[in-house]
Order: structure tokens, then C-alpha cells, then sequence
């Protein structure tokens, strides 16, 4: 069954379907399971739509018409082959709501070759639309596995929304609580668009407004993913200028859904184009942000590619469809199954990070050792963290560094502005190294003018980290009771390894900050890698 639909160029309002007209535009459906598909321009006297047949379609055979898209357009006049016109896509006037799958357009007096249907669409907005054969039964049996499709989607999305608001209590980081909010907001959207909403008990009111309150709960949902990217993949600290880019967007979606509340319909006719602009800017942005994140050793970002590239792809073809790029027929499911996908492998590196920070926090707590002149932990507490790290069939930490700095010629600061200031001055060092660590990495006290980091970090960004500390020091003077005190510091870095008892390393990272004080001050030292006895053996021959 051969459908041909033409996109028909005529000037000024008709009153029925004109008898000759320019055809812009045409589509061939050779086979029942293709599409015709229109992309329509802008234009103020919207458009005529012609249908032919190449066979006869008898009136009990039970075929219908499916019509996708036109969903941000006026009302769309069907002309059905030997019946009366009807209106359709009019559900703010009352009118019949899209069903899931598109708007059903009935062949009441079947179809004869020859005879011509006709649709008339109306709004001055670009977008595609589709047009395919179906029986009401076939209709009938998506639109249920669909149903279910959707219902287990939302199920699955809000139920890790739960766990993430859980989680988010048990440790007030807004990360959390950011995710579980944009979690919150894709299902609801999910089913909103699906057209379940309106049907359920509770949000059938909500589904009525349509277009303001899904545009809106797309929008939020933005919002807050944006909100979590910078979070989650420290953006501010490691990549500024990309973090300034989010949030002016962030700010941009907020101002733009303010738009959408205040003035509702009166922009429905051009809102989503503005919406769907920010979302394609915002997709190859968190994009690179968490390519180049990744890169710079953001310990969750390799999640975050794995879970959000899928993701970023269905919102991207359904975000283009309407400028007539893609075909959303099976982008929809996509969308919710790379939904559900993303939220399972983003929970599982959240509640990694909250089991992270909370096997930290149990620790430091337990231990109790703390540092009574600074108050951050001691190094008997460093110690037995590193001991639970490296115990077989710990979680552990992935690959991390130990890094040792020491103040340089401290000794002469207490010699000349006395042991208070000294004192005031290791206060500041501490929230120095405070400021250049990320939340997750561990800080401690050793003894007299030496402190201890554990960071999570793979050998150059570790390194990196060295650097960035001793600067710290040496780029600007410590201001304490009215003097300038310029201390620098001395790094010494040895990475952990897999089966190194915890005294050697500490004594790998001692090595190396020797060998930077000696080799001047200022400096970063790193140590060569241990030679453990399983390893031994390859490297003797
Ligand atoms: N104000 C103050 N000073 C301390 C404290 N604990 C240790 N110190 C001093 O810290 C200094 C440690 O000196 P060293 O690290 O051996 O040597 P340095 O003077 O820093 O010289 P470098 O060889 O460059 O490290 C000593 O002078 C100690 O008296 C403390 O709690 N408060």
C-alpha cells in the first residue's frame, strides 16, 4: 500500500482544499511500515497537505491514518477521502488529545484510488511531520506495551530519585539532592510526553495544560542536570572558564522557563524553538566539559561519559526533530531506555562517592586522633587510613598518591616573629592546602611543619597536584599580626601500589621530599615506582 503525500504552496486563506496548487515537497510510504515525512518551513498561511492512495482501501478493513508531529502547530483540518472534514490536534479547545503514538485519522468511508485527502496545517512554526498506515488493533497493542514500557521507566527513574534525596540527607551535599531532582523531573516529563498522565488518577489536571507544563518539567530538568554536572565534575575548580559557560546557560534556561510561566500560550507558538536551542547548546558542552574533566582526573567522570552519552544522543534527535533532522518514531523509547540506563550508572557512581566519603568520614571520626593545633587528623589517623585502603577486599580507593609537604626554613619563621606566629602560620598553611584539594582527598597533620595529602589521582594529575600545592606557598606571602612571611614548601609524592605495605610508602614518599629539598626547595619530588616481590622478578630479567 503506496501512501504520497505533497506539501502544497498556496497564497491566502481557502475555504476547502485547492483545486491545483505548486507542490513544494513529497514523500512516498511504499510499504505499510514506512513514513511519509514532511519537513514544513516557516511560513504565515501554513500549509495544504494533498494524500493519494495507489490502491483501493475497502471501509471494513479497519486502516486508519497515523500523523506525527505538527505538535507546537494550530489546529490541523482533516479531510478525509469521501467524508466530512473534522479538526483535529485542538486539545486546548477541546478537541481530541494525541494519542501516544500521534493523532489517529480515521478512513470512515474507506479509501478509493483517485480519490484525494486533504490536511490542512495551520501556525506560522517549522516542523516535521509524519504520516503512516495502521489498524486500530495494532494501535491498540503499542499503545500498551508502550504503556508499560513507560510505567516501568518511571517507576525505575523515581525510585533512584528516592535513594538520591536518602543519600543526599545523610550528607547535605547538593550534589545529590541535583540529580535526584532532575531524576524527579525526566520521568515526569517521560510520562507526560508518553500520554499516560493523562489518563492517571491525580495528573490528568496537570496533563491538560500540556505544552506549558511539559516544556516546563523539561526545562527544570535542565536546569538541575546542569546544576549537577558542575558539581559532579568539579567544574569550577577544574576547568573555570567551562563552569562559567554552564551557568550562563543554566541562567539562560531559568530566564527562558520564566518566559514559558508568564506568558504561557501566547509564546507556545515559538518557545520550543528557543528551548530546544539551549538544550542542542548545552548537549556537546557537558559534553567536552566531561571529555576534558575526565582527562584532568575528575574521579566520576568516566561514569558520567558512560551514562550520558547515550542520552545526550536521543535528546539531541528528538531536540532536532522539529527542525526536520531525525525521525522520532523510536527515539521516544530510546530516550527513556537511555534514560533509565543513565540514572542506573549515575546512582551507582553516586552512592560510590557517598560510600567514599562516608567510609572517610566513619574513619576520621573513629579514630579520634586528632591534631590539637589545627584539628585536621594526625598522622597515626593518616595511618590507619591508609591501612584500611590498602586491605585486601577493601573498597579502596582507585589509584591515589600520597604526597608529603614540608615548609621550608619554618624554623626561622618561629626564631624571628615568635611561636604564636608560627603557630597562626601553620593554621593558614592548612587552609591553603585545604583550597587547592578536592572534598574526597584526605589531609593531615604529621608533625611540626609537615603535612600529608591522599589524593584520588592517576600519576601525571598527582603530580600536578604537587606542583599546584607548592604554589600555594611560594605565589603569595602568609599576612599574620601585621607582618608579610614568605614560607615556601617542598613536595614529595610516591604513588600508591597494589600490595605495598603502608610503611613503605610512607617512607617512598619521605625519600621524595627529601630528594626535593635538596634539590633546592620549591620543588616537587617524585619517587620511583616500588619494586614489590611479584613484580621483582621481570624487571630482574
Ligand atoms: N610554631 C610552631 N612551630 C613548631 C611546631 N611544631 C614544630 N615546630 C617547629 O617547626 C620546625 C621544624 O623544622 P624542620 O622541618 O626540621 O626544618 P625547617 O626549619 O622547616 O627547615 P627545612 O629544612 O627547610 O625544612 C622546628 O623549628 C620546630 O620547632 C608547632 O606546633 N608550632
Amino acid at each position: 500500500q503506496a501512501l504520497k503525500a505533497e506539501l502544497l504552496l498556496t497564497e491566502g486563506e481557502l475555504d476547502g482544499p485547492p483545486a491545483s496548487a505548486p507542490v513544494l515537497a513529497s514523500s512516498h510510504a511504499d510499504s505499510p511500515d514506512e513514513l511519509a515525512y514532511l519537513t514544513m518551513p516557516r511560513r504565515d498561511a501554513g500549509y495544504w497537505v494533498r494524500l493519494t492512495v495507489d490502491r483501493d482501501i475497502q471501509a471494513g478493513e479497519g486502516r486508519v491514518l497515523v500523523l506525527r508531529g505538527a505538535r507546537a502547530r494550530g489546529p490541523v483540518t482533516y479531510y478525509p477521502p469521501g467524508a466530512a472534514p473534522r479538526l483535529i490536534n485542538d486539545a486546548e479547545n477541546g478537541g481530541p488529545v494525541l494519542m501516544r503514538r500521534g493523532w489517529v485519522l480515521p478512513l470512515p468511508n474507506g479509501w478509493t484510488r483517485g480519490d484525494v485527502a486533504y490536511l490542512r496545517v495551520g501556525g506560522n512554526t517549522a516542523e516535521a511531520m509524519s504520516l503512516r498506515f495502521s489498524t486500530v488493533p495494532e494501535i491498540a497493542r503499542q499503545e500498551r506495551s508502550d504503556s508499560r514500557f513507560m510505567v516501568a521507566a518511571f517507576t525505575a527513574l523515581m525510585l533512584m530519585a528516592l535513594a538520591m534525596v536518602g543519600i543526599w540527607f545523610a550528607f547535605r551535599d547538593l550534589v545529590y539532592l541535583f540529580y535526584g531532582a532532575y531524576l524527579s523531573c525526566a520521568a515526569v516529563y517521560l510520562l507526560l510526553v508518553s500520554g499516560d498522565a493523562a489518563e492517571m488518577w491525580g495528573l490528568s489536571g496537570i496533563a491538560s495544560g500540556r505544552l506549558t507544563v511539559n516544556w516546563s518539567v523539561a526545562t527544570l530538568a535542565t536546569i538541575f542536570q546542569l546544576g549537577f554536572s558542575l558539581r559532579f565534575l568539579e567544574l569550577p575548580r577544574l576547568l573555570p572558564r567551562l563552569a562559567l559557560m554552564a551557568r550562563t546557560l543554566q541562567w539562560a534556561n531559568i530566564v527562558w522557563l520564566a518566559v514559558l510561566l508568564l506568558l504561557r500560550e501566547r509564546v507556545h507558538g515559538f518557545w520550543y524553538i528557543g528551548g530546544n536551542v539551549l538544550l542542542l547548546m548545552g548537549i556537546p558542552l557537558m559534553f567536552v566539559a566531561a571529555v576534558m574533566a575526565w582527562r584532568r582526573g575528575a574521579p566520576y567522570a568516566g561514569y558520567y561519559l558512560l551514562g550520558w552519552t547515550p542520552l545526550l544522543l536521543f535528546v539531541g534527535v528528538l531536540a532536532a526533530y522539529p527542525f526536520g533532522v531525525g525521525r522520532a518514531e523510536w527515539a521516544d523509547r530510546g530516550l527513556a531506555l537511555a534514560a533509565v540506563l543513565e540514572s542506573g550508572v549515575l546512582a551507582l557512581a553516586l552512592s560510590q562517592h557517598a560510600a567514599n566519603r562516608h567510609r572517610l568520614a566513619l574513619l576520621a571520626r573513629q579514630s579520634g586522633d586528632r591534631d590539637p593545633l589545627t584539628g585536621t587528623l594526625n598522622a597515626s589517623a593518616l595511618r590507619l587510613l591508609l591501612e584500611t585502603w590498602s586491605a585486601p577486599g577493601s573498597l579502596g580507593l582507585k589509584r591515589h598518591g600520597l604526597l608529603l609537604l614540608d615548609l621550608d626554613a619554618f624554623g626561622e619563621v618561629n626564631a624571628r616573629y615568635g611561636r604564636a606566629v608560627g603557630d597562626a602560620l601553620l593554621q593558614q598553611a592548612l587552609s591553603r592546602i585545604r583550597g587547592v584539594l578536592r572534598p574526597d582527598d584526605t589531609i593531615a597533620r604529621m608533625d611540626g611543619d609537615s603535612f600529608a595529602v591522599v589524593a584520588e589521582c592517576e600519576r601525571v594529575d598527582c603530580e600536578l597536584l604537587g606542583r599546584r600545592l607548592a604554589d600555594a606557598f611560594s605565589q603569595r606571602p602568609f599576612r599574620i599580626d601585621g607582618h608579610e612571611i614568605a614560607v615556601s614548601a617542598s613536595v614529595g609524592l610516591a604513588m600508591a601500589q597494589r600490595g605495598e605495605p603502608v610503611q613503605a610508602l610512607l617512607d617512598r614518599a619521605a625519600q621524595a621530599l627529601l630528594s626535593a629539598r635538596q634539590a633546592g626547595r620549591n620543588t616537587v619530588g617524585v619517587a620511583p615506582a616500588a619494586v614489590l616481590p611479584a613484580e621483582a622478578e621481570p624487571e630482574a630479567g
